[in-house]
């Protein structure tokens, strides 16, 4: 599918030329990929995901906790089309958490928690909305339980994908952006749950990975 392919070569953005939490300042690298240019690619995810469902209803499933800027934004990019449109696409939300990341590694083993049964998915069109795909261990977890339930429809929106060797080569149905084999921070995606609160998505720096490595 469509997606915008940050090249290995691209050297992204000086911090000193956005605005950067100053906890952060000594913590990152550059920026990859700046909010406005995220927020940009996402109205465009949006239009795709509404044309392809039609008037289908859709339940989105929100993968926490790295995953529910994108979600937010994403759906309020969905309903912004579904009041301006003659066409609209039913939203029901539903949100799970699953946690696999220790550091900059999967630890291997992905854990499910909390969030209320996916029984309720049964015969559903789900959207899974998560921010990225690394090794895709996350993702391959999540769909062996999403097809347990039965649901009518399984599409996955990932706003990234990483470019790794690591990965198990699944690929989502969305894609905002495929990006080089680094690790990234911001727009919801931690380091140890620091750097959630950042809106760029940045490179993390030697530095950061050792103030806040567990
Ligand atoms: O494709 P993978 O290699 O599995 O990596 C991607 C997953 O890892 C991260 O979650 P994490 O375990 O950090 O939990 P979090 O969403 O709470 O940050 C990220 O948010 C994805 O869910
Ligand atoms: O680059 C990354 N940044 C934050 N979280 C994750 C990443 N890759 N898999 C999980
Ligand atoms: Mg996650
Ligand atoms: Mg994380």
């Amino acid at each position: 599918g469509n997606f915008i392919k940050v090249e290995d070569n691209n050297p992204g953005y000086k911090l000193d030329n956005f605005c950067i939490p100053k906890h952060y300042e000594e913590d990152l690298k550059r920026v990859l990929v700046p909010a406005g240019l995220v927020a940009d690619r996402v109205e465009r995810v949006a239009l795709d995901i509404v044309q392809d469902f039609q008037e289908e209803p859709i339940v989105a499933l929100c993968v926490l906790k790295g995953g529910y800027k994108f979600f937010t934004d994403l759906l309020d990019r969905i309903k912004q089309l579904n009041s301006h449109r003659n066409k609209s696409v039913p939203l029901a939300v539903d949100f799970i958490r699953l946690k696999s990341y220790v550091d900059d590694k999967s630890s291997g083993q992905i854990e499910v928690i909390g969030g209320d049964s996916l029984e309720n998915l049964k015969g559903k069109n789900v959207l899974v909305v998560e921010d990225i795909i690394d090794t895709g261990n996350t993702m391959m977890k999540l769909l062996s339980l999403l097809k347990a339930v039965e649901p009518k429809t399984i599409k996955v929106a990932s706003l990234l994908v990483k470019r790794t060797p690591k990965s198990v080569g699944y690929r989502p149905d969305y894609t905002g952006f495929e990006i080089p084999d680094i690790f990234i921070v911001g727009y919801a995606l931690d380091y140890n749950e620091y750097f959630r609160d950042l809106n760029h998505i940045c490179e993390i720096n030697e530095a950061g990975k050792v103030k806040y490595a567990t």
